[in-house]
């Protein structure tokens, strides 16, 4: 069948929202919208995974940038419009509300009116509750329950005993030593890729049960216990483990359960032949978006829905597989695909990034196959760069300027860091400029009045501020000193400090100075306005007067003040790489940590490993459409042969 023939399938099937335009003589030519045709814009290899047949289970590898949702939308609108059975229907299932609403909007354009309520679009996690635990489980885990509501009332693994008193009456029943804190079921879960039990200590931090329990601290406890009461055969491990699923089977009995808890418990459920059927029945095609995001446990109950004969689609990209931390490794699904025959379907054109941004997703994951990258380069062969920083935040400053280059918005731009520590640092950091000449933005953003520009104006003259006193304070205390415990007063001096500046005639005049003439004309007053309410909120022996200098940055005297309009503020959002997964932006950098001591944060191991932290670097790599720029410390000249055969070249911003 050629391109046209499959094309008009769709079309003669699909019905389009008023948006989304088809040419409407797709049976002979070109309509003279033919360029903005949603059905016509898509290569054969997306319109054939469309019309793939629903009755074989299959997977859509795609690569970084293919327009999954734009397929897996057309795709299940396609599926509603041709379905004719009234009392089953299509399960499409992702991950976050945020991705299940983009996957409702996609169906709405080619299928404009409204779904079906045989249909389910959502998270996997709502139809993990919904149809399977709340709605069976009650019947395997809470047998003496005699009470007419029966649903799991979901408690998280992390909520702590200070104000859930009640959890005391699911206290894990062992002597545990009184340095460590006592064990709640909460914080119980189980691990179904090692079939092992876990207790969950804070973030990222769970412990396996028999490392727990062989821990000193326990073992003197259990120890000094056996020879007080000379009883060498009390609390063995066996015991341990007893009082373990007896302390979480009395939390199911009573209509409680952890997230993790609702996917043992619904998998329990699906092991009955009559509830799996009816469901397979209810659902016969399950599509399932980001499948690379599905942990062991969810993987075993779509495959136990698809032995009893749903037919599973799975849409997704394993080298995008970053969640193993819940148990989601691409080797479980490779396994299914492989051990359950599915058919695989491949996406290649990656309609994101330009080519060379392409090229070094590619070298990172050692992918062999021609992915073509359809965006055009608009930094004249600098798409892919990278930068040996002194320090981290130094790496932001140049990031700006390569911004500024390119004429690429801020707004349309981010910096990534493999952990929170890292985002934080360079959070606190403002821009150069801002930071060197911070009273002078700090006025000009305070005059913004946005709610982002005022904060930032308070973040600078707190930060200036605080140099003067000689204090220490915290960001998000816009650097109140430590020693002084009322923020909300302070933050209020800062504001009527910025007042103070905007009202003084001397100190608001920016426009054809240099920075040299304002130093020189509004030092005094800066000083002296800023001393004035100093001493009225800390006291007069907090004078800052005397001690404090204003003098203009050495290199900027005869530059001219850069003036900022509310247009050019915008500030560069910085976040982790796991917080952008699925998004686009036009320019990327990535800072990697200074050494190899965070691991997964350190821009060597994106190239070696070649496991989950090579993937956090092809992540974080795929999202620019236009600049990828990763942010290194000093390299080796062995280093620099290294990152240069990933397709990076070396930037210097002049
Ligand atoms: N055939 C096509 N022609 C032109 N643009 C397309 C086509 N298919 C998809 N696109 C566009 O490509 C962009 C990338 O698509 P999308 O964000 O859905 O990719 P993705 O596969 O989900 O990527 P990732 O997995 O990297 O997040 C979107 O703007 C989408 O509309």
């Amino acid at each position: 069948m050629s391109k046209r023939e499959k094309e008009n399938i769709l079309s003669a099937t699909l019905c389009l929202a008023d948006d989304a335009h088809t040419c409407t003589f797709l049976n002979d030519s070109k309509c003279n919208k033919h360029d903005k045709c949603r059905i016509c814009e898509k290569t054969e290899k997306q319109i054939d995974y469309i019309l793939s047949p629903v009755s074989k289970c299959t997977y859509l590898s795609a690569c970084a940038g293919s327009g999954k949702t734009e397929v897996l939308g057309m795709k299940t609108a396609f599926e509603i419009c041709r379905w004719s059975q009234k009392s089953s229907g299509i399960a499409v299932l992702t991950f976050t509300n945020e991705a299940a609403n983009t996957i409702k909007e996609r169906v709405r354009l080619f299928y404009p009116r409204d779904i079906p309520t045989v249909h389910y679009i959502g998270t996997l996690a709502s139809f993990i509750h919904g149809y399977i635990a709340q709605k069976f489980g009650y019947a395997f885990f809470q047998r003496n329950r005699e009470i007419s509501d029966k649903s799991f009332s979901v408690i998280d693994k992390s909520t702590k005993i200070y104000d859930n008193t009640w959890l005391n009456n699911y206290t894990l029943n062992f002597p545990i030593p009184p340095r460590m804190s006592s064990i709640y079921a909460n914080q119980i879960s189980f691990q179904h890729s090692d079939n092992k039990w876990y207790i969950y200590f804070g973030e990222s931090n769970s412990i396996e049960i028999s490392e727990y329990y062989k821990q000193p601290t326990m073992q003197e406890n259990i120890n000094k216990i056996r020879k007080r009461k000379k009883k060498d055969y009390l609390f063995k491990y066996n015991f341990f483990k007893d009082k373990i699923l007896e302390c979480k089977k009395k939390f199911w009995s009573d209509g409680f359960a952890s997230f993790e808890d609702m996917n043992l418990i619904a998998k329990s459920c699906l092991k009955d032949g009559g509830i799996v059927k009816l469901l397979a029945k209810k659902f016969p095609l399950i599509m399932v978006d980001e499948c690379q995001d599905l942990s062991f446990i969810e993987l075993e109950m779509l495959g136990l829905l698809k032995n009893a004969g749903s037919s599973i689609h799975y849409i997704g990209d394993l080298n995008q597989a970053i969640y193993s931390f819940k148990d989601a490794k691409p080797q479980y699904l490779i396994k299914q695909i492989s051990e359950k025959g599915f058919e695989t379907m491949y996406l290649r054109d990656n309609f994101r990034s330009c080519q060379k941004i392409v090229n070094v997703a590619c070298a990172l994951q050692s992918i062999n196959r021609d992915i073509i990258g359809h965006a055009q380069d608009l930094c004249c062969g600098n798409a892919a760069v990278y930068y040996e920083y002194e320090n981290e935040e130094e790496a932001v400053d140049f990031f700006i300027e390569l911004l500024r280059r390119y004429q690429i918005a801020p707004q349309d731009a981010i910096a990534l860091t493999r952990n929170s520590s890292l985002k934080n640092k360079l959070n606190t950091g403002t821009t150069l400029d801002h930071k060197q000449h911070a009273i002078i933005y700090a006025v000009q953003l305070w005059k913004i009045d946005t709610q982002e520009s005022k904060k930032e104006a308070l973040l600078l003259i707190g930060l200036q501020i605080q140099k003067w006193l000689k204090s220490r304070g915290r960001k998000d205390n816009y650097f109140c000193p430590d020693t002084f415990d009322d923020v909300f007063k302070w933050r209020l001096m800062l504001r009527d400090v910025l007042n103070g500046f905007v009202a003084s005639d001397v100190v608001n005049a920016f426009n054809d100075k240099t920075y040299a003439d304002w130093y020189h004309s509004a030092k005094e007053e800066v000083i002296k306005i800023v001393d004035q309410y100093i001493q009225q909120v800390l006291g007069p022996d907090k004078s800052i007067y005397g001690s404090a200098t204003l003098r203009t940055p050495s290199g900027t005297s005869s530059i001219s003040i850069q003036v900022i309009s509310g247009d050019e503020f915008t500030k560069l959002r910085i976040d982790t790489i796991h917080s952008v997964k699925g998004c686009s932006y036009d320019a990327v950098l990535l800072v990697s940590s200074p050494d190899g001591r965070g691991k997964t944060g350190y821009w060597e191991n994106w190239i070696d490993d070649k496991d989950e932290t090579t993937r956090f670097g092809y992540v974080a790599s795929t999202r620019p459409k236009y600049l990828l720029a990763w942010a290194v410390p000093k390299l080796t000249n062995e280093q620099r042969i290294k990152i240069e055969t990933i397709g990076l070249q070396n930037c210097i911003v002049k």
